[in-house]
């Protein structure tokens, strides 16, 4: 790897179908210009003895796996695992994963205008078959049908995303469990779908399942099969006229700030920093939102602006990075590494606190000791 004295290494662990997505030649070049590397990580040798990464982003699963990140981690204490894997598992069972939003409190703070309400759809999960048939779980009234069935396992794999909406206990009896059934709430027929990349948060609307009116209910038996329906999939070639289109779509958006908030609380309660989730609105109540599915590291690239949005993050952490290797030591950075800071591109002058310290300022606070 060049020179890398000044810039911020970020080796990337992702499967082909991710890496030809993620890593595309425009965020490459965007972070190449603010001193960020983005390196591919050799999976066919030990992770630990490549590099020099600050950071590590992956999209890989299994016990060797892990094993290698905390190797890497034991010889690069100071460096970023983007995201532990322990964190990512909750995420892969489709109970846990929404279990974070049921214990979520977002604060209303003052002049906050009348933000609404978020949770998360009944649902229940079924272990056994003889489950699927249990009259109490409809005479009690704990769900009612429609109901959307979901693998209880969320791996990634395309049998993950098998789902069916079911419609009576005829279609019920022939599931194979484990599974979640989820209540099917009508919301308008458009989803939102959350990205959180760090600090960032950033709400699109996509296409979802139509509303189902009490008539059409009526008519409807069995189920019907469906697969990643709100996914920008391959046949979504051009993201920006499909975003163009449901921009002119009249459903609001969400209040920005309500679910920036809950993506920075999940953010927090989950210690994850690169994932989305999909929100609907109850149309049964106009300003109560549901969260219905959490994905980690989704399809960033579908997302508008995703190369800034992306880039900012990694010059967040090149910042903490620079600010730690400081901090303690009253350091003084010399003129000529403020001057590598700044021509790495990620700080910028005027930058307020951005720079590690600043001599000028810290000159005129207080003595410092010189290094
Ligand atoms: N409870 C629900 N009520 C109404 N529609 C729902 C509900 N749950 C899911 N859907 C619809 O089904 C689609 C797929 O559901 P979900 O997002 O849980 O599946 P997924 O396979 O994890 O999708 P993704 O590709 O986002 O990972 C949603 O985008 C939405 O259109
Ligand atoms: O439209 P999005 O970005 O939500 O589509 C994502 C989807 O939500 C999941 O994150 C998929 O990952 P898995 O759940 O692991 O299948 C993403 O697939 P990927 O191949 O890009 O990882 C979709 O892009
Ligand atoms: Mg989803
Ligand atoms: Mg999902």
């Amino acid at each position: 790897m060049a020179e890398t004295a000044g810039r911020f290494g970020v080796g990337y662990a992702l499967m082909p179908k991710k890496q030809a997505s993620f890593i595309q030649p425009s965020l490459v070049e965007m972070l190449r210009e603010r001193g960020i590397d983005l390196v591919k990580i050799d999976m066919e040798r030990p992770l630990a003895d490549q590099g020099p990464f600050d950071c590590v982003i992956h999209k890989m699963y299994g016990e060797e796996w892990r094993r290698q990140l905390e190797e890497f981690k034991s010889r690069n204490p100071s460096a970023r695992i983007v995201d532990h894997p322990d964190d990512i598992r909750r995420l892969h069972n489709r109970i846990s994963m929404l279990q974070v939003v049921e214990e979520l409190r977002v604060e209303k703070e003052d002049g906050d205008e009348d933000e609404g309400t978020f949770g998360v759809p009944k649902q229940i999960v079924v272990y056994e078959e003889e489950g699927l048939v249990d009259r109490s779980l409809w005479e009690e009234g704990s769900l009612k049908f429609p109901v959307i069935a979901k693998p209880l396992v969320a791996d990634g794999s395309a049998k993950s995303h098998k789902m069916s909406l079911v419609f009576d206990v005829v279609a019920l009896g022939k599931l194979k469990p484990p599974i979640v059934l989820q209540e099917f709430v009508n919301h308008g027929g458009v989803i939102f779908k959350v990205y959180v990349v760090g600090e960032r948060v950033v709400c699109v609307k996509r296409k979802s399942l139509p509303d189902y009116s009490d008539e059409k209910l009526g008519s409807l038996q069995g189920s019907m099969s469906f697969s990643q329906i709100s996914n920008l999939t391959a046949h979504v070639k051009d993201h920006e006229k499909y975003y163009e289109s449901m921009d002119s779509e009249e459903t609001e958006m969400p209040p920005q700030k309500f679910i920036e908030k809950i993506g920075r609380g999940l953010r927090k309660a989950t210690h994850l920093n690169l994932f989305n989730f999909d929100v609907i609105r109850d149309v049964r109540v106009g300003n109560r939102y549901l969260v219905i599915d959490i994905n980690y590291f989704p399809g960033y690239a579908k997302m508008p602006s995703y190369e800034s949005v992306l880039t900012d993050f990694f010059c967040d952490m090149a910042k903490k990075k620079e600010k730690n290797a400081n901090v303690g030591f009253d350091a003084v950075l010399s003129d000529k590494k403020i001057m590598k800071l700044v021509s790495s591109g990620c700080y910028s002058e005027g930058d307020d606190g951005a720079l590690p310290v600043s001599p000028l300022k810290r000159e005129d606070e207080n003595p410092i000791i010189q290094v």
